[in-house]
Order: C-alpha cells, then structure tokens, then sequence
C-alpha cells in the first residue's frame, strides 16, 4: 500500500470526475482498469474514498459553501469533496489535505488553485468532523428528488435519502439451509429467507463462499422468486438473468431453468456463480426479443430499468445518470413484457419486477399490460405467502419495496414485482 495514500485519493479522484463529468457508472470505470495499477489495499480504499464521497456529495456541498464564494472548476471542486468526506469521517486519516493539494496542483488546468484548495482544506479541517454528524442528511439531485417526491410524497423520500446514507448491509441467499448460513458467517435470518450479514469483510473470504453455499443478494431482489414459487420440475425462462441471482435461486428450488441475457459478459458471471454453487441452467447469451422458444410454465422478466432501489449500493448512479433515459426503458420494458408472455404456456404465470422505485417502470407497466392483454390477470392469490407484510402490496396487486422499509435492520432495496396469469 502507498503510505502517503496519494495513489488510492488520485483513483477515487479519478472516479468521481469520471462519474460526475463522463456520466459514467463507477462499475464501468473499475470495469475499464481504474483499479488495476493500485496495490490490493490501494484499490479497496480508492473504491471506499469515491464511494463515502457520492454518498456524502450534497452534505459535502453545502460545508465547502461556507468556505467558498464562487464554485470552483469540477475537477477541484471533486478534490474538495473528496477531502471534506475524509476529514469529516476518519479522523485517523494522514496527509488529508496534501494529498488533495497535490492532485490539484499536478493538474495544468488547475495548478493556480492549489493555494486556495489548501486554504480551504485547512479551514474545513478545523471544523469538518464536528460539524459533519450535526448536518441534514443528503438529499438526492433535482431531476430524481421530484419526481420520487411526487410518486411517494416528501416523509416516504426523506427516509429513503436516510437509507441510501447509511448504505446497505450484505445479504445472502442460501443454497438450502439458512440456519447453517447465518451460523457460519455471523449473520441473522431474514423473516424473507435470506441471511443478512451486518459488517461483512471480503466475500470470497467468507465461509461458504467458495462451498458455493450462498451467493450475494438483496434481500428484495430474492423476493421475485419467492413470489413466483416455481415448482420442482417446471420449465421456467428466466429472462434478463445476469448476473445470474435469480437463475440461482431457480436452479437452487429444482426447475429446469433457462437463462437468457443478451450481454456475454455478465453471462459469464452467471456460468461461473453456477459452478461454484454446483447448480445447473441452461444459459443462452441472446437478446430476449430474437429468443422465440415457447411453453413455458413460468418466465421471470427482471427488465433493464433505471435501478433507482438500489442507490444504497450504488451512490454514483443519483450523479451520472440524468433520467433521460427513462422513456426509452420503459419502451422496452412494455415490448419484453409483450414478448415474454408470448413465451409462456396458457395458464404460465409471469413475474415482472425491476429494482426501480418509479412507479412508471412498476405499478403503470402492470397497469397498461392488463389494458393491453384482454386474457391476461393478477395473480392476487400469489400474495397469500407468510412472509409478505401487508404494507407491501399495491393496489393494483403487486408489490412494492422501498429502501425505506426495515429501517430497524438495515433496509432493502427498492423494486416492484406482480405476478402475471396468462389465460387458460
Ligand atoms: C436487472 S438486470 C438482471 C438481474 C438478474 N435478473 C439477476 O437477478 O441477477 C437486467 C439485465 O437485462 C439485460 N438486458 C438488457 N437488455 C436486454 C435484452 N434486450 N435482451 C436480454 N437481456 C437484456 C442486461 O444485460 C442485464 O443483465
């Protein structure tokens, strides 16, 4: 590891201008080598820095504020953040500030700001710690704040923006036993089935992990498959399936499960969470809409969607993304719901979910396909299951989470599932 700690602050700086200035998600940029010249520790503290930073940015903001009339060019204002977030919330942190400094001052463009980075930092740094427990929590950015407001009202978002501040714990799905699970690795089970692991290290030092006894899961992204409750033997489509949670869970309950996603990379992550978990799928790399085999029993869509439940993992998404996208996913949201149920036996029934928390890609899609499909139903009797809380069923007759919930034990993320019945 670097001592001075330069290596892993220019990475997170690095990631932040690529998220706040490129719109680019922070798994695509560590997808892309961010990391690879970073020593193991360098890489986990890098990820760390630029991660507290996106989850702190609007806190951040209004502290560096105080400091400083007129908002610096981005590249420096980034180097602020990701200091004040350091000062601010590790206090055995070294060389805070000249690290900082030093990142600015290597720059062309902003080397003549080095001396008022470091008069702003050594401002802040008197003051940063204390003042940072006592600040608000951070809100989200306009163009997601209003329209999650509106959907759900202003106390509903004011708990979510206090769940994605304290970010999520690690939850597992077992492989069969989840009492051996939560034995094994510390953690408690969950009233849905999945084992919740409050302060995890490194997964694939955990115990079990390379026994394949579980694999990584929000407790919500479980639920669409408790919800569909396949049973054994049932030729059931798993559509959309990587990385591959849910083909697990299939396999795990004895279907015969195919798996299809149109992306070969993550498609490999799915062959190999199934072979360390000694599951078998059938995995076909294709895009759902040129996928035409028919007479299934059940098919899972977990559709490509804004993934707004799961700003708790992932605080870049709020920052580089700026919901222009949304019209185009809920298009092909409605033609893959379209598509799918033309792939499901008379009678099959269908699990629509996605981890947004906008209703337009939940409640509205189910809403418009009943109006759309004159044989098609909700499965209201699906609900009947001990483990779904009242409070989570909408009125249309699926089911809605949100960070918010289980604010005793750590939360969940936020998705929508129904499950649909095709017509006999
Ligand atoms: C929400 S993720 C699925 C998560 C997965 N079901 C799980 O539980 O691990 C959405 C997936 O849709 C896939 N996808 C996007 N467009 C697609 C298309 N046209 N055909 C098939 N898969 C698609 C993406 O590659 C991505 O893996």
């Amino acid at each position: 590891m670097d001592q001075t700690g330069l290596a892993a602050r220019r990475t997170a700086h690095f990631i932040l201008q690529q998220v706040t200035t490129e719109g680019r998600l922070m798994s695509e940029v560590i997808g892309a080598g961010a990391l690879n010249d970073l020593a193991p520790d360098d890489r986990a503290r890098a990820q760390r820095l630029a991660t507290d930073a996106l989850r702190g940015l609007d806190r951040a903001d209004k502290m560096l504020r105080q400091h400083v009339k007129k908002a610096p060019p981005i590249f420096v204002q980034n180097a602020l953040r990701l200091a004040v977030v350091e000062l601010a919330t590790d206090g055995s942190a070294h060389g805070v500030v000249n690290s900082y400094v030093e990142i600015v001052a290597r720059n062309k463009r902003t080397e003549k700001l080095k001396g008022l980075t470091n008069a702003v930092l050594r401002k802040v740094s008197e003051t940063a710690a204390a003042q940072w427990g006592k600040s608000a929590v951070p809100v989200m950015p306009k163009w997601l704040r209003g329209p999650l407001i509106e959907a759900w009202g202003q106390k509903a978002i004011a708990g979510v923006e206090r769940a994605h501040f304290s970010g999520a714990p690690l939850d597992l799905t077992p492989k069969t036993d989840a009492d051996a699970v939560a034995r094994a690795t510390g953690g408690t089970v969950l009233p849905t089935g999945s084992v919740r692991v409050q302060e995890a290290g490194q997964v694939s030092r955990m115990s079990g992990f390379i026994e394949g006894e579980w694999w990584v899961q929000d407790a919500a992204a479980a639920m669409p498959v408790r919800l569909l409750d396949p049973q054994e033997g049932d030729r059931v489509l798993d559509l959309c399936a990587a990385p591959g949670g849910k083909t697990l869970q299939l396999a795990a309950m004895g279907t015969d499960v195919t798996a299809v996603d149109v992306s070969e990379g993550r498609m490999r992550r799915v062959q190999e969470n199934l072979k360390r978990t000694g599951l078998t799928a059938e995995v076909i790399v294709s895009d759902a809409f040129e996928y035409q085999e028919t007479g299934f029993d059940a098919v899972l869509l977990d559709a490509p969607c804004s993934a707004t439940g799961t700003i708790r993992r992932h605080p870049d998404l709020p920052y580089a993304k700026d919901g222009s996208e949304f019209g185009a996913l809920i298009g092909q949201q409605e033609a893959m719901i379209d598509h799918a149920l033309g792939l499901l036996k008379p009678g099959g029934a269908m699990v629509f979910c996605t981890c947004s928390l906008l209703p337009d890609e939940g409640e509205v899609q189910v809403e418009e396909a009943l109006g759309r499909h004159s044989d098609l139903t909700i499965d209201r009797a699906a609900l009947d299951k001990p483990w779904i809380e009242k409070d989570w069923i909408t009125e249309e007759g699926g089911l809605r989470f949100r960070p918010d919930y289980w604010p005793d034990i750590g939360g969940m993320d936020g998705f929508y599932m129904a499950v649909l019945r095709k017509g006999s």
